[in-house]
């Protein structure tokens, strides 16, 4: 690499690897770039010109610093790895795997995009769930006080599953690592961010040696439960990758607060909305646009908006000229909306639309997707996007409120499979307000399946509902229906497996009508059918 005639030519074997089977389907390769220790860059999927760019431009920002003589040559150890081949899982979440290394000949890179931890300024320490629930927190927190680290900042956080295996993949295939995924997301840790990088502290031995001395016997984690209590990053990118794994914003705080960290990558959502008449003409496009453009569709939903709705979305307009234009296109057919995900996504996608004005667009960013997909004769821009953070999160929570949807695992898969979907359910990030078993009587199962009386397959239905007890669940999430309805796969076996195989029908079902599990087709019949199975049952 770096300017020389040698080629790169990566493979991940990720099949290979069962701890990822969860991810199949689900997942896309994410790219790390590392400099001397610090996350530079990221790209997700397999985008060969973009991941070529990323070198180019990271390879040349260094040059150029050499060249002016920068300081940053002289530190040691810099130069641009390729570190980790990652597979992620939208939104915000992701795991790593393979190392590789890209050689570059330059050195130093100044970054303005991570925390800077060339001088081991911060190190992550996370106290296990073990002494969390024993109340060592602040026994532990006084103690590393009292040995000269300062606390920076402090989180409880309760890892799911999944991303206990995103955090420890680099032990995947260890004979501990199953226990140790179950161990982490058993109760909330407490992360520490530590810093120790002061004149005054200089003496302060690194975490490490800390917990080998025998004055802090409280950290010493005993042989047999070495799994156990707290751990730190040992090396600077684990740090690194730590800080941004646990607090993503770390770095704007600390610029906030005056001092002259850099900038921990943000991933963040934004919302998208694409217009009725665009949307109709060109949608391939723009989806493919938005992929090729690093974000990743967390969630998507095609909507008709009622006048009422518009008006709602865009009340802060009211009373301007384009008000009454603005409406009449937002309602004239169904929307799209679109929560995408990458880090700093809200500016991503501005600077991807370009000028909101057409006449703007089109002369000064004729790439930008205004100009692009303008359309002849209609004034209105077909393209939207928050425009602040604060303003994404409103937006989202309009288009993707929490919703409630029941799922139900059917009687055969409930015998069969309860705990492998309820770790698929917990893995997609689902809340489970309730869940309870329950047998069905024929009078529930007609009820439930009412819509279908009178189809050939209806009594056997019925009939394969009230076999035995099926496990009713209340699944909370931001779109929680249509997603779970992905998750489950088409009615029909046969369908399932070969359109979506990860799905949990293509995986626990027996046949089109003994299809393993149901779920709401919408949040009308989610609400009536959590009504008839949890009576009285209080959704606020
Ligand atoms: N052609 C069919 N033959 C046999 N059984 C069927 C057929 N179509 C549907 N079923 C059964 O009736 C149930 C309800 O059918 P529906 O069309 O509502 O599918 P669904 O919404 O995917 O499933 P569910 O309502 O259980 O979530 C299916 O889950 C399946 O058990």
């Amino acid at each position: 690499m770096a300017g020389k005639k040698k080629e790169l030519q990566l493979q991940a074997e990720a099949s290979h690897f069962h701890t990822l089977d969860a991810f199949k389907g689900k997942c896309e390769p994410v790219f790390l770039f590392y400099s001397g220790g610090k996350a530079v860059a990221m790209v997700k999927g397999v985008n060969g010109p973009l991941l070529q760019k990323t070198i180019l431009e990271h390879v040349q920002e260094a040059k150029k610093q050499q060249e002016m003589g920068d300081k940053y040559i002289e530190a040691p150890g810099q130069e641009i790895s390729l570190l980790e081949s990652t597979l992620e899982v939208p939104p915000n979440e992701d795991t790593h795997g393979q190392e590789d290394k890209v050689e570059a000949e330059q050195r130093g890179l100044e970054d303005k995009e991570v925390v800077d931890l060339s001088d081991d300024s911060y190190t992550v320490a996370i106290i296990k769930p073990d002494a969390v629930s024993q109340g060592k927190v602040n026994e532990i927190k006084n103690k590393l006080q009292e040995a000269g680290f300062i606390l920076v900042t402090e989180e409880q956080r309760h890892l799911t599953e999944e991303q206990a295996r995103d955090f420890y993949l680099d032990q995947a295939g260890q004979s501990e690592f199953e226990d140790l995924v179950k161990f982490i997301s058993s109760g909330p840790c407490h992360v520490l961010v530590l810093s120790r990088g002061t004149e005054v502290n200089k003496d302060v031995p690194a975490w490490k040696e800390l917990i080998e001395q025998s004055d802090v016997e409280l950290m010493k984690a005993p042989p047999s439960e070495k799994l156990k209590y707290q751990e730190s990053s040992d090396s600077k990118e684990l740090a690194s990758r730590e800080l941004a794994f646990f607090f993503p914003s770390f770095g704007k705080e600390q610029q906030k607060t005056g001092t002259d960290e850099a900038i921990t990558p943000k991933i963040q959502n934004t919302l998208a909305l694409i217009r009725p008449d665009l949307l109709r003409e060109k949608k391939k496009e723009i989806l493919q646009k938005i992929r090729e453009s690093g974000f990743t569709i967390a969630m998507q939903k095609e909507i008709m908006l009622t006048e009422e709705q518009a008006k709602g979305f865009y009340r802060e307009h009211v009373g301007q000229d384009y008000f009454p234009v603005l409406i009449k296109h937002m309602t004239s057919g169904p929307i799209l909306a679109l929560a995408l995900t990458r880090e700093d996504a809200v500016q991503h996608w501005r600077n991807l639309l370009g000028p909101k004005k057409l006449e703007d667009a089109k002369e000064k960013a004729p790439e930008s997707l205004h100009a692009e997909f303008a359309l002849e004769n209609i004034p209105i821009n077909q393209l939207h996007g928050s425009s602040s953070p604060e303003e994404a999160r409103k937006d989202l929570e309009f288009f993707f409120p929490v919703e409630q949807t029941l799922a139900v695992i059917k009687p055969d898969a409930y015998k069969e499979h309860k705990d492998d979907i309820l770790s698929y359910i917990k893995e997609a990030g689902f809340s489970i307000s309730q869940m309870k078993e329950t047998v069905l009587t024929k009078e529930m199962a007609e009820g439930f399946y009412k819509d279908h009386r009178g189809k050939p397959f209806f009594d056997q239905l019925v009939q394969y509902m009230c076999q035995g007890p099926s496990m009713m669940i209340i699944l909370s999430k931001e779109n929680a229906v249509q997603e779970w309805r992905d998750m489950m796969g088409p009615t029909d076996l046969e369908l399932a497996k070969q359109s979506n195989p990860s799905s949990l029908r293509a995986q626990f079902a027996k046949s089109i009508l003994e299809n393993a599990i149901h779920g709401s087709s919408n949040v009308e019949h989610a609400k009536k059918n959590i009504n008839l199975i949890f009576e009285n049952i209080n959704l606020e």
